[in-house]
């Protein structure tokens, strides 16, 4: 498998604040994809749940499942429980033909309170909640093992794998055959991190992409009015590649130079009455284009 190109369509219908592009209808959604020149997506709350009828509207339009967002609750909950409905989320995927499954720790997380500090209230985990995590997900990735599938972790804003310091704990104690590495770059940006410095480290373990720029003011007004992730979501911090603070073509420089192969998926959550997806999507197509190979 060599680079393919999908969107999320979080940008159409958002999945945490499902009131953000309401009217937004799923074909409405895959055909503006298509349009707008991808051959991938993830799944919003609109997608048919079945797996036939789902591939009977993204098949005509050329599009693929790149993959799937999945909370875990490994650090506050029995692991049977995150099992159950992991194990049903992987099926889902396998039949859909995708390779990688996103997994995102949620326990003790703030990304989906509104009047939360998404700074300043942002989870550390105990050591024996690192052991629960870390432990859990390994046994997630031998599940996904099992279908020739592998798990891709997301950090992320507002929960307790957000930095540096914690991606790395977080690589160090798992298993590189069972736990691979999501690469956001919204979400590093956002939180101040290094995202060169985080593709250079985890090269060997990343698996999936997703490209997501930041509005640096936005960004500036989260942190400076304790802000919560919903609520600068909303206010606009994350946009497409090309038109926010994010340089993508040393990110790209990165990526082909260690010869990536997987999805690069655009993603990039903003409120649909504010930017029309449609619009944007083709936008980013175009910097993507003009910035890669792709
Ligand atoms: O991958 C993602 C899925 C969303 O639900 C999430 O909040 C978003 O920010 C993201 O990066
Ligand atoms: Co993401």
């Amino acid at each position: 498998m060599t680079i393919k190109l999908g969107i999320a369509p979080i940008a159409w219908t958002n999945d945490d604040m499902p009131e953000l592009g309401k009217e937004n209808t799923f074909e409405q959604c895959v055909s503006e994809m298509a349009l707008a020149g991808y051959t991938g997506t993830e799944i919003g709350n609109k997608y048919p749940k079945n797996p036939e009828e789902l591939k009977s509207f993204l098949e005509p339009r050329g599009l693929s499942v790149a993959s799937a967002w999945f909370s875990a609750f490994l650090t506050t909950k029995p692991f049977e429980e995150t099992k159950e409905a992991f194990m049903l989320h992987r099926d889902f995927l396998h039949a859909m033909g995708a390779k990688v499954i996103v997994v995102s720790e949620q326990g003790h997380s703030v990304q989906g309170q509104m009047e939360t500090p998404v700074f300043d209230k942002k989870p550390e985990f105990t050591e024996e909640e690192w052991e629960k995590l870390t432990s859990g997900l390994d046994k997630l990735g031998e599940l996904a093992n099992e279908k020739d599938m592998s798990i891709v972790y997301h950090h992320h804003m507002g929960t307790g794998v957000q930095t540096t310091d914690e991606i790395n704990r977080l690589m160090a104690e798992t298993d590189p055959k069972k736990v691979s590495l999501l690469y956001d770059t919204g979400h590093l940006v956002f939180s101040g991190e290094d995202p060169i410095e985080v593709y250079q480290t985890h090269k060997d373990r990343i698996k999936h992409i997703h490209f997501k720029d930041i509005r640096k003011e936005k960004m500036e007004e989260v942190k400076t009015s304790s802000s919560s992730f919903l609520k600068g979501v909303k206010e606009g911090v994350f946009t497409v590649p090309g038109d926010g603070m994010i340089d993508f073509a040393p990110i790209w420089k990165e990526i082909e130079k260690d010869g990536y192969e997987g999805w690069i998926v655009v993603e990039a959550e903003q409120d649909p009455a504010k930017a029309n997806p449609f619009i944007y999507a083709k936008n980013a197509r175009e910097y993507i284009k003009s910035v890669t190979k792709l």
